[in-house]
């Protein structure tokens, strides 16, 4: 575990901001952190940094504990991308080298080309703010921390924005190997780039599920309700029909959606009582919603 936190809370007066949030950040993930606005996903991220002091519960960074801040030099930051107005990417990175002792020849050529602003000569304060979170991406990776935080990397961008964020997340995830924790507010987006989620909301951390999971839970499903699902499960598996789950007297079936015609009358040609047979989906937005409505156990 590359990242950790251990029932970690922070109030603020009587607000609890964060309420015994455990997150477990695996070495090379994305980790999509999804939350509503107000959730708690900056604080979380301002403790990580030390920006914020939790009221409660530990951190731990790549197994360190104790000495945080020695950790958090090893990690990249962005939260809100500030650079010199006047200075174009390149000259703002030049400078961060020079801050943060980064010396490593050609690395502000490389870092530019990942962000897809390779020769853009205007200023930092004509950047549009997709180019201003690009080029902050670039600042967190300098280092070349083996942990990037990006705190909301998506918010406010226009659709070609969102876009170019995803291919420079996938692309700098690809390149350098680092670890990524990301937190939106948007599920369907964070789905595009993350390989595992945590969802937080009220600052309690609801589910930590992985992609492949999350997918699980979400996709297209043929469900038949019958009097007696032995028999039908019979029926249908000598129909050549996979059944992937049997919960009372019900049967899911995860494809053969354009047979159920065909299904139907095999079930009830073969003596079954056929009480309900609709496909059903849950997109990723109605996923979230549940979680969040119905707490853990979605
Ligand atoms: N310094 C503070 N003092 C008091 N309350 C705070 C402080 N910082 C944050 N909060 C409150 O803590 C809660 C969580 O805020 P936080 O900024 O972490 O949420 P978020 O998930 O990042 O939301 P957003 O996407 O809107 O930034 C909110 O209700 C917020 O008002």
């Amino acid at each position: 575990m590359i990242l950790q936190t251990h029932e970690l809370t922070k109030k603020y007066g009587e607000f609890y901001a964060l309420n015994g949030v455990s997150i477990t950040v695996k070495k090379g993930d994305i980790y999509g952190l999804v939350g509503r606005n107000g959730a708690g996903k900056t604080t979380f991220f301002k403790c990580i940094m030390g920006l914020a002091a939790p009221t409660d519960g530990a951190i731990e960074i790549n197994g360190e504990t104790a000495n945080l801040n020695a950790a958090r030099r090893q990690m990249g930051f962005m939260i809100t991308p500030s650079f010199f107005p006047y200075l174009n990417a390149k000259e703002n990175l030049e400078y961060l080298c020079r801050v943060k002792g980064v010396k490593e020849k050609g690395k502000v050529e490389w870092l530019l080309k990942i962000v897809g602003l390779m020769g853009v000569k205007k200023p930092f304060k004509v950047f549009s703010l997709g180019m201003k979170q690009r080029l902050g991406i670039a600042g967190a990776l300098l280092a070349s921390p083996p942990v990037v935080v990006l705190d909301e990397p998506i918010n406010g961008l226009d659709p070609q924005g969102i876009i170019d964020m995803r291919t420079v997340i996938k692309e700098a995830h690809t390149q350098t190997g680092a670890t990524f924790l990301i937190s939106s507010h948007i599920l369907a987006e964070l789905d595009l780039v993350a390989t595992r989620f945590g969802f937080i909301e009220q600052g309690v951390l609801l589910k930590e599920i992985s992609h492949k999971e999350l997918h699980e839970r979400t996709k297209k499903s043929l469900l038949v309700e019958v009097d007696n699902t032995s028999k039908a499960q019979t029926i249908l598996q000598s129909s050549g029909v996979e059944i992937a789950a049997v919960s009372g007297r019900q049967l899911t079936l995860d494809a053969h959606f354009d047979k159920s015609d065909e299904l139907a009358r095999a079930l009830v040609n073969g003596g079954v009582k056929l009480y309900d047979l609709h496909r059903q989906e849950t997109t990723l937005e109605e996923y979230f919603m549940r979680l969040i409505g119905g707490g853990r156990h979605a």
